[in-house]
């Protein structure tokens, strides 16, 4: 391509060039758009722009010889269309506070590609980048599904879902991330995408510890399946749609983490199985495994509405070296002597849930002086 071909193509930002924000990258750039990456570090920016290669994060891997690369935040948002963000959640928001001066004559949709929540605040991703960039939700989306991106780089087919509160929104960015082996669909949950995203890593960090321990396939089947019920009566709970949580985003992603050895969720949890301390897990994980910081915010979140988590809850006590991970698998059941239904953690089916939540609420209400729970907008 030449330089004029590749300056005609329409400009879009990554802001972080870890695993999926290269990967993402190349989505990008094969779907046509003249991408800019930005890297924390002068030598990984510079490995991208001149070697077209990101060999820490994706080894093997061969990046679009039209993929740029910068550590200059100003020279990577300089006329970009779309602008993604692909750095770790605990990050965010110290980063968003560079970034908002140099877009403020911009109206670029913000494209959250992350999958966790704030630790001190519980907040998701999009409701971060709206605070600190004062910005209208219409103009944020939110990108999740069965992504692992070792795979993606190798340019196996994958689907994904772009979320947006603006359906515009979400098409004018689901039609710029896409080629030929990533197809994203759409919808205007933005909670259920998200939600499904962060709590889709707790599960996979407890399928991780199982696998550690040396529990087989019944142990880690009935995991997944009353994880996806935890993840649905949770991000229900905060105004998500079912649906969602059986999609692409929800169990889709589920599927697709708890089951790979490439996830750092999954390989946190077996090395946390295998009998390791959270602190020497945490220095072996050269890359972010989001689940090990969002595992408290979550469980905050969950007592305010009045959700019960016990795989989440058991999760947390193995982190805390409060529960040795051999137990972690007997206790999945909550410990009530009644037998329960299925469908719910708290032991009924639909509606019997949801008046579950109703007292629980009320009663959180009462004993938090009449403040209701936490909403959606921050
Ligand atoms: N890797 C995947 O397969 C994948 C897929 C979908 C979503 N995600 C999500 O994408 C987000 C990023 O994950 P990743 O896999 O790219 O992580 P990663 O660990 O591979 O890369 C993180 C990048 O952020 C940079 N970084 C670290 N601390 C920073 C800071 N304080 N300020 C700025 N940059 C900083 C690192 O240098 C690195 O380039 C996470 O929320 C993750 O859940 C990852
Ligand atoms: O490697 P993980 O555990 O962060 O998972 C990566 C993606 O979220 C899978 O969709």
């Amino acid at each position: 391509m030449s330089r004029r071909q590749d300056a005609a193509r329409p400009r879009v930002a990554v802001v972080g060039a870890g695993s999926w924000g290269t990967t993402f990258g190349k989505i990008l750039a094969d779907g046509g758009a003249h991408v800019t990456m930005w890297a924390r570090r002068p030598e990984l920016a510079s490995e991208i722009q001149e070697g077209k290669r990101n060999s820490e994060y994706l080894p093997g891997i061969n990046l679009p010889r039209d993929m740029h690369a910068t550590h200059h935040l100003s020279e990577a948002l300089e006329g970009a269309e779309q602008i993604y963000l692909s750095i770790p959640s605990q990050a965010v928001r110290q980063n968003l506070k560079a970034v908002r001066p140099l877009i403020a004559q911009s109206d670029a949709p913000i494209v959250s590609l992350m999958k966790g929540v704030e630790r001190r605040t519980g907040l998701r991703m999009s409701q971060v980048i709206e605070q600190e960039l004062h910005c209208d939700p219409a103009r944020i989306a939110v990108a999740s599904g069965p992504n692992l991106a070792l795979e993606i780089a190798r340019e196996q087919p994958t689907a994904a879902v772009i979320s947006s509160t603006s359906q515009e929104t979400a098409e004018a960015v689901a039609r710029r991330a896409r080629n030929q082996y990533f197809r994203t669909f759409v919808n205007t949950d933005v909670i259920g995408t998200e939600f499904g995203g962060v709590l889709k890593n707790l599960i996979a960090v407890a399928i991780g510890i199982v696998d550690g321990v040396g529990y087989g396939e019944n142990t880690k089947a009935s995991i997944i399946t009353r994880g996806l019920v935890e993840m649905t009566d949770f991000a229900v709970a905060f105004g998500a749609q079912h649906e969602t949580l059986q999609g692409l985003a929800g169990l889709g992603d589920l599927i697709a983490t708890c089951q790979s050895p490439l996830s750092r969720n999954n390989t946190a949890g077996r090395l946390l199985g295998q009998g390791y301390r959270f602190d020497d897990v945490v220095k072996q994980m050269n890359q972010t495994a989001e689940g090990l910081a969002s595992v408290a915010p979550i469980l905050q979140l969950a007592r305010d509405v009045g959700v019960q988590m016990p795989i989440v809850e058991q999760v947390k006590m193995v982190l805390d070296g409060t529960m040795n991970p051999r137990d972690i698998a007997p206790h999945l059941t909550t410990d009530d002597d009644t037998p329960q239904g299925e469908r719910t953690t708290n032991g009924q089916a639909g509606g019997g849930g949801a008046l579950w939540r109703s007292i629980q609420r009320a009663l959180d209400q009462f004993r938090n002086g009449g403040r209701g729970a936490p909403g959606d907008r921050p």
